[in-house]
């Protein structure tokens, strides 16, 4: 697992390790300088003429240490100065004496004719604190115009290290070299698109600096796959959990079929779908390992039969396909006032189970989020559309804000909120957030979502709690898609595929 900073937290870290470590600040920028040269060289940057745009603050500081780097290093470095010198940070100040004293010449805009090979950014750090506007503005534009390669020093210009918003203008990087941690700007949409490669260097600023109070943030890695279930020698199906999807409607087994297989296909030990009768003969051709309940659709199921099929499960998903027809609803209630009691039990909400909470709470009915009394704390797992039905805002908020947006939910409906995006948030009603890293483009794709219900479904049948099972569940479903997309393209990637994708992965990394 590796964490991941807000600009707060990063200022903090910094803070921390100067006044409670009596680490200078100085020593670090210089670190910062020299950890970013030595990248340079690693990455193979062209030196041939740097041109270096370095603002006021403690990032323009590093980016004036850069240009001395650079420049006895025996480089073409040309410096130039974005903002007011008389209100530059202390650092700053001293590396414009010492490029003064070697007499490295400081100019006050962009020299006409310069053909720079390498322009480096070093405007605004985690320190840009509103939108980039005027002269800073026109900079970064005419900089994102020149010819050369471009990298940015921590993140680029008027990106903002907290949602990835550009800020007015931002600097566009081919390569973004960063110090201690990554910064959630430069991976969250859209300051991915500015940051480039992103490279993190130690600079000295290590978790030490914490104090304590480690980022909120997190990314899995693939050493976290450890506690993925293993296949033991002495086993039977019961050793490996009982999964009941509540999903398909009729002309929607699809979703059904999908969230079943990608279900076994984590190795879940049994899978029952409860479905309308329609569904029969396509979900026992699709999967025939499956076993069924299924209903008329015009009239739900009696209760003694619900309550037998809950109690039979260890975890339980509604709502791949589920439709919002009345019966659906009265199903969906069903499992929400049976939640509230079985806190041995999993549950996962997903697609038209959480349509049809939306409809219910914004029409007013009473207990419609029962999930808020659930003792076992239930996973949800809205796309963008469906978290705009629950939240009443717009997409367009939503993503503006994907993580806040994610962790306000899971805090207030104390449920572990799965907020499905590019880079996927799961967010726990601590506060702990968790973005995910794997995955691609080819994955916006039909169906994806119900193979991501019955993958997380089969980890807590299989009894990864579901703080476990929702961001292992998200991170395994993206290298899926990574997987398979080396063979199909990011064109030709479907929803079966990542169910063989699963597979693949699970068989690479729960090796015995
Ligand atoms: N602490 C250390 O010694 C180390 C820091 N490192 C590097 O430092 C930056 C963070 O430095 P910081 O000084 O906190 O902030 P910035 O350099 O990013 O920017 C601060 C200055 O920019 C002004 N500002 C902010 N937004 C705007 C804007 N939109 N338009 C114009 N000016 C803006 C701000 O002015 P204020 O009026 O808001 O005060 C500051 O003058 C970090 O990213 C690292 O690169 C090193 O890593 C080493 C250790
Ligand atoms: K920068």
């Amino acid at each position: 697992m590796k964490y991941l900073v807000d600009s707060r937290e990063m200022q903090k870290y910094d803070a921390n390790t100067i006044s409670h470590f009596k680490v200078p600040g100085l020593l670090l920028m210089e670190r910062a300088a020299i950890a970013f040269v030595e990248e340079l060289h690693r990455q193979n940057v062209d030196l041939t003429e740097v041109l270096i745009v370095c603002g006021s603050g403690n990032n323009g500081g590093d980016g004036l240490a850069i240009a001395r780097l650079l420049f006895l290093e025996g480089h073409a470095v040309t410096v130039v100065y974005a903002g007011n010198k008389e209100h530059c940070s202390e650092s700053n100040r001293v590396q414009q004496d010492i490029l003064n004293a070697y007499g490295i010449s400081i100019y006050m805009d962009i020299p006409e004719k310069i053909r720079p090979t390498l322009v480096i950014d070093a405007i605004f750090g985690v320190g840009l604190s509103r939108d980039v506007t005027g002269e800073y503005a026109d900079m970064l534009c005419r900089m994102n115009e020149l010819s050369g390669e471009k990298a940015a020093v921590d993140i680029a210009s008027g990106i903002s290290a907290d949602t990835g918003a550009i800020l007015g203008t931002a600097f566009r990087a081919d390569l973004t070299i960063t110090f201690a941690f990554e910064k959630l700007g430069s991976i969250l949409w859209p300051g991915n698109e500015y940051a480039g490669r992103i490279i993190v260097c130690d600079i000295g600023i290590t978790k030490e600096s914490w104090l304590g109070e480690p980022p909120a943030v997190m990314a899995l890695e693939e050493k976290d796959f450890s506690i993925l279930p293993k296949r033991k020698s002495h086993s039977n199906k019961g050793s490996y959990g009982k999964l009941l999807l509540i999903a398909g409607s009729v002309n929607m087994a699809g979703a059904a079929v999908l969230s079943a297989k990608a279900a076994y296909a984590t190795g879940c030990g049994l899978v029952r779908v409860l479905t309308p009768e329609e569904n029969r003969a396509i979900l026992q051709c699709s999967v025939p390992e499956a076993v069924l309940t299924t209903y008329d659709k015009t009239l739900v199921p009696e209760e003694p039969v619900l309550r037998e099929i809950l109690d039979w499960a260890d975890a339980i998903v509604i709502g791949p396909g589920l439709g919002k027809e009345k019966t659906s609803a009265q199903i969906l209630n069903f499992v929400l006032e049976y939640g509230t009691s079985h806190e041995n039990k999993a549950f996962l909400f997903d697609a038209d189970a959480l349509n049809l909470v939306a409809e219910q709470k914004n029409t007013g009915v009473q207990g419609a989020d029962r999930w808020k009394n659930f003792k076992n704390t239930a996973v949800i797992t809205p796309h963008l559309g469906e978290m705009s039905r629950l939240t009443r805002k717009t997409v367009g908020e939503i993503q503006k804000n994907l993580l806040q947006t994610a962790a306000d939910f899971a805090d207030e409906n104390q449920v572990i909120c799965v907020l499905k995006d590019e880079h996927t948030v799961t967010a726990l009603p601590d506060h702990k957030r968790y973005l995910n890293l794997s995955g691609n483009p080819g994955m916006a794709t039909a169906g994806s979502g119900d193979v991501l219900s019955g993958l997380i479904g089969a980890l807590m049948a299989q009894k990864l709690t579901s703080y476990q099972a929702a961001p292992l569940g998200v991170y395994l479903h993206g290298l899926a898609g990574d997987i398979m997309v080396q063979t199909t393209g990011l064109q030709g990637l479907t929803a079966s595929d990542l169910i063989t994708g699963i597979k693949k992965v699970l068989n690479i990394y729960t090796q015995q």
